[in-house]
């Protein structure tokens, strides 16, 4: 491998990487680019990894020896602390991250999101190893232009809806809004990893996702998740352009996300790891607000793009109007807009997202046709047990 160098023009230095959650979604794309194009070392903690076999099995990979799973929970396993302090740094990944568990469980995803993250912090910050941990773009919550009258000009100025890392307000609903229980525990970790930064040296780098979307996503409900299970949008969508079914709009589908491509946003990952000066001790928006659309949009978008992948017709009524209630029960509650503001990463770390949206369903489209369209059939057709 030629000499990688840095954005100063420093050669990199081979580390070892702790990345507890390794066999979610990011964690498996970010593994492989560790692999394929850097000579990093990666300890892989999570319970499950499925996502990763690819990376693991068999021995004769060109990269065996650099990566090594670590199947464990780290609500309660007395190795983390030695696997952090085996490594240079620590990325934390694990988390309860599906909108449809935040007002269903509650306990559990408070507890995932920030007191199991706790020992993690604290391992970091007494044995000095630097720590990249994940937040989300959640901790904005609403906009501040979402609560001015619905017709008024100020809805359109940027100042009231773009969202600042370091001036922006986290605007979350009420307590009975149990929705909000995610992204209040992700604020006060934020917010004792900041402390951690200020109080004891620890070095840190908080990266907030905004709607990061590609293949391996979550699972496909009754193929290889739970048939009850609700993922995030993208394979609840996925899922009924598979099985011909309308997509569900949950209340009208008018909120607005921005989605980014995985491959990009696990670009801006990587120049956080391979820079350190310039990415300790900031806060990173990593999304694309080039991206924008209503989730209504994002459904005839699916729709017509699935059509030109699988090469079937899409069905006459595409889409179905659900309200919250009944798709995600009693407390539920939405973020109405999310553009991220790319200064901060722009101007310390250089990157930019490139893929549209357009460009990046159509890869991940393909990639949930090729993978499922064959099992959804067999799952289908199985006759029942009499
Ligand atoms: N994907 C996005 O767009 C997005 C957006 C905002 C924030 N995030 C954050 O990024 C992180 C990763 O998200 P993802 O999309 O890859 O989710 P994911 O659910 O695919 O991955 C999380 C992984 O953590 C593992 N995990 C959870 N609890 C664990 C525990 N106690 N011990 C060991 N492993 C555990 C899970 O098994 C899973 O493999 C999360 O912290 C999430 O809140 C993601
Ligand atoms: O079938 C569906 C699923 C979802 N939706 C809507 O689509 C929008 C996006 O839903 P997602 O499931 O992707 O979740 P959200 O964007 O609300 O939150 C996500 O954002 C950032 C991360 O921290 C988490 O991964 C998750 O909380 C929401 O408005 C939701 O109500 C539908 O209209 N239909």
């Amino acid at each position: 491998m030629a000499t990688r160098t840095d954005l100063d023009g420093r050669p990199i230095k081979p580390i070892t990487i702790c990345m507890i959650g390794a066999g979610g979604f990011i964690g498996s794309h970010l593994c492989e680019k560790l692999m394929s194009e850097t000579p990093h070392k990666v300890l892989a903690l999570d319970v499950y990894n499925d996502k990763i076999k690819h990376l693991l099995e068999p021995d004769t990979l060109p990269w065996a020896g650099r990566i090594q799973f670590h199947r464990l929970n780290i609500k309660h396993d007395s190795r983390l602390e030695g696997l952090i302090k085996m490594a240079d740094l620590t990325i934390n990944l694990a988390a309860i991250c599906t909108p449809a568990d935040y007002n269903t469980r509650p306990l559990d995803t408070i507890y995932s999101n920030f007191i199991d993250a706790l020992p993690v912090v604290k391992y970091c910050s007494e044995n000095n190893k630097r720590l990249i941990h994940f937040s989300t773009c959640e901790v904005y919550g609403k906009t501040i232009g979402s609560f001015l009258p619905k017709d008024s000009p100020l809805r359109q100025d940027p100042a009231y809806y773009v969202l600042k890392e370091d001036t922006s307000p986290c605007i979350f609903g009420s307590i009975e809004k149990q929705r909000w229980s995610y992204a209040c525990a992700k604020q006060l970790i934020e917010r004792l990893v900041y402390a951690e930064g200020a109080e004891n040296g620890l070095e840190f780098t908080i990266v907030r996702p905004f709607n990061w979307i590609g293949p391996r996503m979550d699972f496909i409900p009754g193929i290889d998740g739970p048939s009850e299970g609700v993922p995030r949008v993208l394979a609840c969508f996925s899922n009924n352009l598979l099985r011909r079914e309308p997509l569900k709009l949950v209340d009208g589908g008018q909120s607005q996300r921005t989605f980014v491509y995985i491959k990009d946003a696990i670009e801006a990952v990587l120049l956080m790891i391979e820079n350190p000066d310039r990415a300790n001790g900031h806060i990173f928006n990593v999304g694309n607000p080039n991206n924008e659309v209503t989730v209504r949009q994002l459904a005839e978008m699916m729709t017509e793009v699935y059509a030109k992948v699988s090469g079937e017709p899409s069905l006459e009524s595409p889409t179905i109007d659900v309200s919250s209630k009944e798709f995600y029960g009693e407390g539920y509650d939405d973020s109405d807009k999310r553009i991220p503001d790319m200064t901060i990463i722009n101007k310390q770390l250089g990157w930019n997202p490139k893929t549209s949206l357009w460009d990046l369903l159509e890869s991940t489209l393909t990639y949930q046709h090729r993978t499922y369209a064959e099992a959804i059939k067999k799952s289908i057709a199985k006759p029942t047990a009499s």
